[in-house]
Formats: structure tokens, C-alpha cells, sequence
């Protein structure tokens, strides 16, 4: 057994921070797995919402009879939520899974580095910020690392585990064992804007969302083509709505500053969409309404 495995076993308190789509569903995946979970966010509203998203969630795998209405309750439980950031300093590990907003993300790692004990990883479900960059915020860039998960968290297998520059091995190993204790399968990427996942996945929908701005096909055709052409699950527009706009916006914004490569200039149509509030299905209108 290497040190990453025995550090892992002495991870018993989880937090994240955000307690939005992503940070719920990973609170939930954490505290399915066994551990104690602190989830942040600024309000306690927000907060509330994110922990009432997974109690409606856990009533359905019960529902469905996937898991006891005992073993929903016990997983409920070890949820905590709070508003004060301070209160991670009572966390092994902690995942950001804020608002995509550089800015936002550096001022919480200036945060996190003062407030959590200096063995502690701290990790960032960011889709695109360069890792090197947000862990240069802090005085621990070995221990800063991407865990990047997929929506919807409960039901997607896949976290992209991105090293930055400076992230150490035994990061690397507790993250990724931490993944397969989720019940997750990792996969490994290098640190560069997008990373795999967005990489691939925004430009296409980025494409999509020009085919619907130039006439080349309506929304309802150009999902379908999509979904009964290359057999994808849902359509590019419809998921783009999932991801929220504003955040596949910002993903295009981080790789065209990354890249310089007009490829990845942000449609206008997007942009127009999130500056009018349509940010798809969380606030009740995108390219469909919900
Ligand atoms: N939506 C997706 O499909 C998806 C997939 C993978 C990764 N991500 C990434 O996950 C992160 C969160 O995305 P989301 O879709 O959950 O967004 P969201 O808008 O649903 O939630 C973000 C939450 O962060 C909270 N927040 C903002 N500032 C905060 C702070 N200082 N402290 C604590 N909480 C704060 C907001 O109030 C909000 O509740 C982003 O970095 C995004 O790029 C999103």
C-alpha cells in the first residue's frame, strides 16, 4: 500500500463548495459514499435549495427501490450546510464547485489555503479554468488538483482527474481513489484550457448553436440529427440548456483567450441568450422552455 492509499482511508469529512447543480449532486455522491459532508454557499437559501435537490433526489432512487428509505435518511444526514467558509476548515478534502468565474474561483483558493490545515487537497470541479492558474492562488499548488464531474453527478460515471503543473503523485492517487470510492470512473488529463470533456464536447455545441443562428435548421432538427444521426443521448442545444448557458459561455470564453484560435469564438447567439437571463433549464428558459 502506497502512502496516497493510506491517506486516503483518513478522508472522513468532505467539503464542497457551492451548493449549486454540481455541488449538490457531488455532495450527494460524497455522502452516499460514507463520508461526512460540509456544502457551502453564499446564501443560506442557496444552500437550503442545494440540500432540498438532494433530498428530492434520494426520495427517487427510493421510490425506484435503488436504495432503503433508511440508507436515503442516513445519507441526508450527513449533509451539512452552512454559509461560512470557515467551516471547511473541519474538511480532509475540499471540491470547488462554484459559479465559473475565474475571479470568483481565486478569491475562494485564497480563502481555502488560509482556512483548511496544509495537508488538505483542494480540488475544483471547474470545466475549463487552467488548474496552474487557480493553484497559484495558493501556497500548496501540489495539493491542488481538477476533479472534474460530469452532470447529472449522481448518474454520470465519469471524473476527469486534470494534474496541473505543479499537482504531486500522491494528489493525484487519493483523487483518484476517491473517484472509484464515489463509485466513479476517473479518467486522466493534462492541464490545458477544456481540458478532454470540453474540449471536444463545447465547440460541437458551439457549432450547433451557429447552425441555429445562420437558418441551417431549426432547434428540434438540429437535436435530432444529432441524437438519431450519431446516436448521442440528447441533443446539442438541449444539452447545452443542462449545462446552463452562461457556464458553456464561459467555457468557450476560456478557450478562445487559451487558445487564440478564432475556432472557439462564443456564437453570438449564446451570448445574446445569457445576457437576457436564459440560461437554460435553471432559470426556465434557453433553447427550450422548461
Ligand atoms: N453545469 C454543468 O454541466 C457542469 C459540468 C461540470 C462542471 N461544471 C462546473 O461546476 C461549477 C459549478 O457549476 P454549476 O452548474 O453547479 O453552477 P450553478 O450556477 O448551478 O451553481 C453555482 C453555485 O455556486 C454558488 N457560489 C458562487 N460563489 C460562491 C462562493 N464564493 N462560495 C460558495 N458558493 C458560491 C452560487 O451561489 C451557486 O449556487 C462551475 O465551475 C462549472 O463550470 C458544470
Amino acid at each position: 500500500m502506497n502512502n496516497g492509499e493510506k491517506k486516503n482511508m483518513t478522508v472522513k469529512t468532505f467539503g464542497v463548495i457551492g451548493s449549486g447543480q454540481m455541488g449538490n449532486g457531488i455532495a450527494q455522491v460524497a455522502a452516499a459514499s460514507g463520508l461526512q459532508v460540509v456544502m457551502s454557499d453564499v446564501k443560506q437559501e442557496f444552500a437550503e435549495k442545494g440540500l432540498a435537490a438532494i433530498g428530492k433526489n434520494l426520495n427517487r432512487l427510493v421510490e425506484k427501490e435503488k436504495i432503503s428509505q433508511a440508507d436515503g435518511q442516513a445519507i441526508l444526514s450527513r449533509v451539512k450546510i452552512t454559509t461560512n467558509l470557515e467551516d471547511m476548515a473541519a474538511a480532509d478534502y475540499v471540491v470547488e464547485a462554484a459559479t465559473e468565474r475565474e475571479e470568483l474561483k481565486f478569491g475562494i483558493f485564497r480563502e481555502l489555503d488560509r482556512i483548511c490545515p496544509p495537508h488538505v487537497i483542494l480540488g475544483t470541479n471547474t470545466s475549463s479554468i487552467p488548474i496552474g492558474r487557480i493553484a497559484a492562488q495558493t501556497d500548496r499548488p501540489e495539493k491542488v488538483i481538477g476533479m472534474h464531474f460530469m452532470n447529472p453527478v449522481p448518474v454520470m460515471k465519469l471524473v476527469e482527474v486534470i494534474r496541473g503543473l505543479a499537482t504531486s503523485d500522491e494528489t493525484f492517487s487519493i483523487t483518484w481513489q476517491l473517484c472509484e470510492k464515489f463509485g466513479k470512473t476517473p479518467a486522466e488529463a493534462n492541464d490545458f484550457p477544456g481540458f478532454i470533456a470540453n474540449r471536444i464536447l463545447m465547440p460541437m455545441i458551439n457549432e450547433a448553436i451557429f447552425c441555429l443562428y445562420q437558418s441551417v435548421g431549426k432547434k428540434e432538427d438540429i437535436d435530432t440529427v444529432m441524437k438519431l444521426g450519431m446516436n448521442h443521448p440528447m441533443g446539442p442545444l438541449a444539452l447545452a440548456d443542462l449545462i446552463g448557458l452562461d457556464t458553456c459561455l464561459a467555457i468557450m470564453e476560456t478557450l478562445y483567450d487559451g487558445f487564440k484560435d478564432s475556432k472557439y469564438r462564443p456564437c453570438p447567439l449564446l451570448r445574446k441568450y445569457v445576457e437576457a437571463g436564459w440560461l437554460g433549464r435553471k432559470s426556465g428558459k434557453g433553447f427550450y422552455t422548461y
